[in-house]
């Protein structure tokens, strides 16, 4: 029935103000005010209609992204929209698009690697959108191994340019989206050769199409690589494939902040680490964790809400059945990643304060700080997407059979979502860099040089090596020094086991590669500390609000004792815990669920998410599952006639045929 809230009951047993933990959510009164104003103006816009998507050919998909791009600049200008407004405004939208890479990679990776004057030339016309931009750095052949990138750039003195040129086919480059079809420049990563010597990677701005007509320039060869997986989903987004034949650009289009060729052809290197060249990924990394918790949040309101609605078995006498939520998997399924979602969001503010602070040393000639926001912003991407991706599925079986639908909303998520586990970096080679950065830490300990920021929990390497844990009976499992002291011997004790491992190599590579998959472990764990902790630190700020605070403490410790009770096996076989604090552990957790359970639907209610931006029936606010799940099929086309097209040439031959066969 329209107009009936189904969740009522859920929504009055709350025993928190839902208001004020929408402000915890959003970070602040004004992040809340910007996002629910802005949230709203996109669900009331029909331009911004998304729920026929699925049924557009990809043709027709990506020309309404190209409408929906337009209509949004349209609306920031008309509107004055600032920046902030402006992001929320593309989020809200919802349809991956050119303008994610243009604003998400193009113009920071001229900002961080542009020269002042690089920047004023094309920044000004770049944030106008008179020039559109993507980010050209993997290839056919290469992506993860950006120093195997085979673009190159030859230095011509003669004429003061560079010639980009793709040598071979694995070197044309492959996924940057927004080149399909769209781009008219790029920041394009190639080999700086000058005097004959390679210098390795460096970005170039490179125009690729035509202003006038859209073409693209001579010697140029561009196109889109094809359907990704899912209806609608990432295919609004035109990732491309690029070729070089000898294309020569000015020798001021090389981004020269960091290193620069002279007109002579002399290189000058940095006298910043050259890794910095790498910044815009670090930039992306970091907004990617703060996103994760959008998409994760997205999957466990329309769970939630669901397992509140849907009831199966538990009906005696005629009376009614069971709320699915009421189920102690159901529980122990979706409440984790309840917790996720918040403890992702907390982290993604905290990683987003990191970046702020190396960016600000880093102007300041201070790199001491650029390894731990590599390793950060490459560990936590990757823990964040990864748990996320798992997330969205496993939210899509907690709503059964209908989740598979595409009107549950799930499907075209993850379809969107999973493939962060591989963009800005595939989250193994990541947590790679974590380990490594792990290891020569280790490697420092005893040498006078005291671990700070993530790793300060190592220089107390003495007792955390040594430590039991003194939990005793359940409830001291909410003692955040005993949680702490648990996932920090658990992290190091792995370190050390790998790094112990690591010194019986002769060649310390070769050691490394032997033991690839456990400092993949040992990276994790340290990633798991850095978001509990965060978490914890959270908690320890003044967090007003009728029970907000009570709620956010629950859910810290369900997300740090599913962890525990998820990698028993580390804390077991670290010696940091016993297999009776591990019981204990367990017994906690279930008390957490059955004080988050009736404050469930309003833990997800205080995501503030319309219906539009949900897009889901099964996720509806108002509850009103089942008629709305069959309005949405009747709207198939396959619903469009009683008999299908088909019928004549295809089904009705066969019905006779069989009808004679069974005369026979
Ligand atoms: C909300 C989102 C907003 C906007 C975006 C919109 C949409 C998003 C959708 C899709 C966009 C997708 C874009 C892309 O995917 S772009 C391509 C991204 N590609 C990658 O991420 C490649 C992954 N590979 C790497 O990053 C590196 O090559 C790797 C880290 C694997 C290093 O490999 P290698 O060991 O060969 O290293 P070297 O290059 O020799 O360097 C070693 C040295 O450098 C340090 N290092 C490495 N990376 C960084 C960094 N980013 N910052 C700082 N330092 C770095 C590394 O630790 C070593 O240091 P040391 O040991 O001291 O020598
Ligand atoms: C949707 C999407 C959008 C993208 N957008 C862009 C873009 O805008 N611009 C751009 O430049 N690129 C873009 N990319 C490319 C993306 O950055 C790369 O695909 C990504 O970095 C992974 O690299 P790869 O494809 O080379 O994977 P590979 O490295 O080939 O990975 C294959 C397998 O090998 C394993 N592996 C690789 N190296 C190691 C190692 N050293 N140790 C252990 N295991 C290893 C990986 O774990 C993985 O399992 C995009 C990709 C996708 C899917």
């Amino acid at each position: 029935m329209e107009g009936i809230d189904h969740l009522a009951d859920e929504r009055n047993k709350a025993e928190f103000d839902v208001e004020d933990m929408k402000i915890v959510w959003a970070g602040s009164r004004h992040a809340f005010e910007v996002s629910d104003r802005i949230a709203r103006l996109v669900a009331s816009d029909p331009v911004f209609e998304k729920s026929n998507r699925a049924r557009l050919s990809r043709k027709e998909l990506f020309k309404s992204t190209l409408r929906k791009c337009a209509h949004a600049f349209k609306r920031i200008i008309e509107l004055r929209l600032n920046e902030e407004e402006a992001g929320r405004l593309r989020h809200f939208i919802d349809q991956p698009a050119y303008v994610d890479l243009h604003w998400g990679m193009f113009v920071p990776a001229i900002k961080g690697q542009g020269t002042e004057e690089q920047q004023k030339k094309w920044l000004s016309l770049a944030n106008k959108m008179q020039i559109i931009g993507c980010y050209a750095q993997t290839e056919l052949g290469h992506g993860s191994n950006v120093q195997g990138l085979e673009t190159t750039a030859t230095f011509d003195p003669k004429t003061d340019e560079f010639v980009i040129h793709t040598p071979t086919q694995t070197a044309s480059k492959w996924w940057p989206g927004g080149l399909g079809k769209v781009s008219t420049h790029a920041v394009v990563y190639a080999r700086l050769i000058t005097n004959g010597k390679d210098y390795g990677i460096h970005g170039f701005i490179v125009q690729l199409r035509s202003l006038e007509d859209h073409s693209p320039l001579p010697n140029i060869t561009v196109g889109d690589i094809g359907t990704k997986m899912g209806n609608g989903a990432y295919n609004s987004m035109d990732n491309g494939f690029l070729m070089f034949d000898h294309v020569r650009i000015p020798r001021d289009q090389m981004l020269m902040r960091l290193s620069k060729v002279t007109r002579e052809g002399e290189y000058v290197p940095s006298d910043v680490p050259k890794q910095l060249v790498y910044g815009t990924m670090v930039y992306v990394r970091q907004t990617i964790v703060a996103d994760a918790s959008n998409a994760l949040s997205r999957a466990v309101c329309i769970a939630t809400r669901y397992s509140a609605v849907r009831r199966q078995f538990g009906a005696h006498n005629g009376g009614i059945e069971t709320q699915v939520i009421d189920y102690k998997t159901q529980q122990n399924r979706l409440f984790p990643l309840l917790a996720s979602a918040y403890a992702f969001r907390f982290v993604g503010e905290w990683l987003k304060w990191l970046y702020t602070d190396v960016t600000e040393r880093l102007a300041a000639s201070d790199f001491a700080t650029l390894p731990e926001a590599h390793a950060c912003t490459a560990g936590l991407k990757s823990l964040t997407t990864t748990a996320t991706a798992d997330g969205i599925e496993e939210c899509r079986k907690l709503c059964g059979g209908h989740g598979y639908l595409w009107c549950s909303g799930l499907p075209e998520l993850f379809a969107v979502y999973v493939p962060a586990c591989t963009y800005e970096g595939d989250n193994v080679v990541l947590q790679l860099q974590v380990a490594r950065f792990l290891m020569k830490t280790v490697a420092q300990l005893g040498s006078g040089k005291v671990p700070v920021g993530t790793t300060a929990y190592m220089g107390r390497a003495a007792h955390l090596l040594q430590c039991r844990s003194g939990v005793q009976k359940a409830e001291d499992w909410l003692n955040p020094d005993a949680v702490l002291e648990a996932f920090e011997a658990r992290a190091l004790r792995m370190a050390v086991t790998c790094a112990k491992n690591l010194s019986k190599f002769e060649n310390q590579e070769q050691g490394f590669q032997e033991l690839l998959a456990d400092l993949v472990e040992a990276a994790i764990a340290h990633c798991q500390l850095i978001v509990v902790s965060k978490f914890i630190a959270k908690l320890e700020q003044d967090i007003g609000g009728k029970g907000v605070k009570k709620q956010l403490n629950n859910l810290c410790y369900i997300y740090a004792l599913y962890l525990l009770h998820k990698h028993l096996g580390d804390f077991l076989s670290t010696n940091c815990i016993t297999p009776k604090q591990a019981s204990l552990a367990n017994d906690q957790l279930r008390s957490l669920y059955t004080q988050v359970r009736p404050n469930a639907v309003a833990l997800v209610d205080a995501f503030n998410y319309t219906d539009h931006y949900l897009n889901s029936v099964l996720g509806r606010y108002d509850g009103n599952v089942y008629p709305k799940l069959f309005e949405e099929a009747w709207k198939d086309p396959l619903n469009d006639s009683v008999v299908p097209d088909g019928y004549h040439e295809y089904l009705r031959p066969v019905l006779k045929q069989q009808l004679r066969t069974a005369r026979l």
